[in-house]
């Protein structure tokens, strides 16, 4: 069970609001994020990831305080141990999708499983630059699931993604995040999409 009570003053360009949320996430669960652009999505993804802090309030995850902004305490990402599929993908320009993996995981079996799953085993020795948009974002959804995370973090992760893949990685994915009982929160603007999993719909629109 991850508890959320937080808040932050958003960056915006005229002013700073506040955005304020309170929810629990359901071990094993699948949370589908809406809302409009500017309205807070990423940047929740990021408090609970450790990439962003809250200006007030608590993250506990199974009992264990992620973050707790009175007694100052803030685990790193790394402990977090969280998966996350960023909008821009964040590959590293230098890395094949192999070694991708290999920073992620030493378990060659479970690497050769996910090359498959993304349709990438024919591209293991190929760098960012020498994979169409699709593929790095099939690398990027990969990369996030080969440290096997009990909470993974998807901000926009098929969009990028013709329907034919999107629908055989998102069968794939389901399947997966099930067998691991992984805590997923999925943010999109795409509702077809979002249709395709089951879970609560978290809607920012009127948050801030
Ligand atoms: N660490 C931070 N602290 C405070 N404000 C931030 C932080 N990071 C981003 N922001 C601000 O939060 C606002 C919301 O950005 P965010 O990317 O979370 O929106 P979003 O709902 O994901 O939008 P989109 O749908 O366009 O991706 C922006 O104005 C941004 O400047």
């Amino acid at each position: 069970m991850i508890s959320v009570d937080i808040e932050i003053k958003l960056k915006t360009y005229h002013d700073r609001q506040l955005l304020k949320i309170k929810r629990q996430f359901a071990t094993g669960s699948i949370t589908k994020i809406l809302g409009p652009s500017g309205s807070g999505k990423t940047t929740l993804l990021k408090m609970i990831a450790g990439l962003a802090s809250p200006e007030n309030g608590t993250i506990v995850v199974d009992g264990i305080t992620w973050f707790d902004a009175v007694r100052k305490i803030s685990l790193s990402p790394q402990k977090r141990h969280t998966g996350f599929v960023f909008q821009n993908y964040a590959l590293f320009p230098n890395m094949t999708v192999q070694q991708h993996l290999e920073y992620a995981t030493t378990d060659a079996g479970w690497i050769n499983q996910l090359v498959k799953l993304g349709q990438l085993d024919k591209f293991v020795d190929h760098k960012p630059d020498h994979l169409s948009g699709g593929q790095q974002q099939r690398l990027a959804i990969l990369r996030a699931l080969a440290i096997k995370p009990k909470l993974l973090l998807m901000d926009e992760p098929f969009s990028a993604l013709d329907s034919k893949m999107k629908s055989l990685l998102i069968s794939e994915l389901k399947s997966l995040i099930k067998k691991l009982d992984i805590t997923t929160i999925i943010v999109s603007h795409n509702l077809q999409e979002l249709e395709l999993f089951e879970g609560e719909v978290m809607d920012f629109e009127g948050l801030v």
